[in-house]
């Protein structure tokens, strides 16, 4: 009977992964006992909100087998830590790293972070947010923390601040965000680089950093520096951000970071008045860009009022409609990405070549 029922799972498809759960090793503990079938099935990705309808898809497919009375599935995910770019070590009780960049600024690189993050642990994970974005650090008033300052922990560590089912820390707690962008240039780095090391963040799935927006100098060293499972690229359907965008991705590949996928930001205005949709900076751009180097379009979000009303008002919405249709597109990116993360490799060995000294004798 086990064979039998094997060979049936063998043919659902995971509609997140669209492969099957027998061959992507997901179905545990399989029991048959007097025509009941109980089993695990384990995910590598959070999908709380598909659980339910994974498990009815298994349990239907199950239930078509002859002799079987009923079928139990319990769906759960188990999220494991994945390499980063040339095997640099991985930050201590941090599974996984997803960078959030854009070629330039403005295009809604914070707002799609924060909703990213949201939208993970909306989904199951346990998730952070460190805002590394030094030109305007967004994240306290994003994630509606604004006023709050990060406590210290025995003058060696501090606590990141929590809200919404996530742990927030910026940069903007850290340094002077009146200072000339001079000043705070040289010193981003060495700051950054010290809260991802002296915040608390306790054993976390997923931590999502927000990146200065554009490619130069701080943002290549971040991205040689931090260890990053992956990133993720912003951008508007316009022909110059997708330029700029252009240049994120050839910075990302010259490091060695994995690009997860591309976020088309803006792409139509939905009119608040009569629901017609208007593509105002153009269409199709980002598919077309994602076709020409072969990185995946995640999602595109509509110019849309409550979007940016909702991060105005500290509430993202992914928080603030958790069953909208706005917030839906989110959790289908951090599907997506987590999906991605979840298929990368697992070989933690360094990249870098071994150097051998030998003596002349
Ligand atoms: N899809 C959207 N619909 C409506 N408004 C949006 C959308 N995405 C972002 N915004 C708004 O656009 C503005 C810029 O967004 P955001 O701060 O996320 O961009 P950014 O790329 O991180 O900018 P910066 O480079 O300054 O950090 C914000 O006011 C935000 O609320």
């Amino acid at each position: 009977m086990p064979d039998l029922l094997l060979s049936v799972l063998s043919t659902v498809i995971d509609p997140n992964t669209g492969r099957d759960f027998v061959s992507a090793k997901c179905i545990k503990n399989l029991k048959f006992e007097q025509g009941v079938v109980s089993l695990d099935v384990e995910l590598g990705y959070p999908a709380k909100s598909q659980s339910a309808a994974i498990a009815a898809q298994i349990e239907q497919a199950l239930g078509t087998v002859e002799g079987v009375k009923s079928a139990q599935a319990q769906v759960f995910s188990h999220i494991v830590a994945h390499s980063a770019q040339r095997g640099l070590p991985l930050q201590k009780g941090i599974k996984n790293i997803i960078a959030v960049a854009s070629g330039k600024g403005g295009v809604g690189k914070s707002t799609t972070a924060v909703n990213l993050a949201l939208a993970l642990a909306a989904e199951g994970a346990s998730v952070g947010l460190l805002d590394a974005d030094i030109y305007g650090p967004s994240q306290p008033t994003m994630m509606g923390v604004a006023h709050q300052q990060p406590e210290a922990v025995e003058n060696k560590y501090i606590l990141p601040i929590e809200n919404h089912g996530i742990k927030t820390m910026s940069i903007g707690f850290l340094i002077d965000t009146e200072q000339p962008m001079v000043w705070r240039g040289p010193m981003v780095t060495q700051a950054l680089t010290q809260l991802l090391n002296e915040t608390l963040w306790g054993d976390l799935d997923y931590l999502v950093i927000d990146l200065p927006p554009g490619t130069g100098d701080i943002q290549l060293t971040l991205s040689q520096k931090v260890p990053v499972t992956g990133a993720v690229i912003v951008t508007t359907p316009q022909d110059i951000a997708l330029l700029d965008a252009r240049k994120g991705i050839k910075m990302f590949e010259k490091v060695g970071v994995p690009i997860l996928g591309l976020v088309e930001n803006m792409s139509v205005h939905i009119c608040s008045n009569c629901g017609h949709a208007e593509p105002i900076f153009g269409e199709g751009g980002g598919a077309k860009m994602g076709a020409d180097y072969g990185i995946d379009l995640l999602g595109q979000l509509p110019l849309d009022l409550s979007i940016r009303l909702n991060v105005d008002a500290g509430k993202p919405s992914v928080v603030a409609d958790p069953d909208g249709k706005i917030a839906e597109l989110y959790k289908a990116i951090a599907r997506k990405v987590a999906v991605k993360i979840a298929a990368k490799s697992q070989d933690f060995s360094s990249k870098f070549p071994k150097i051998v000294i030998q003596k002349n004798t």
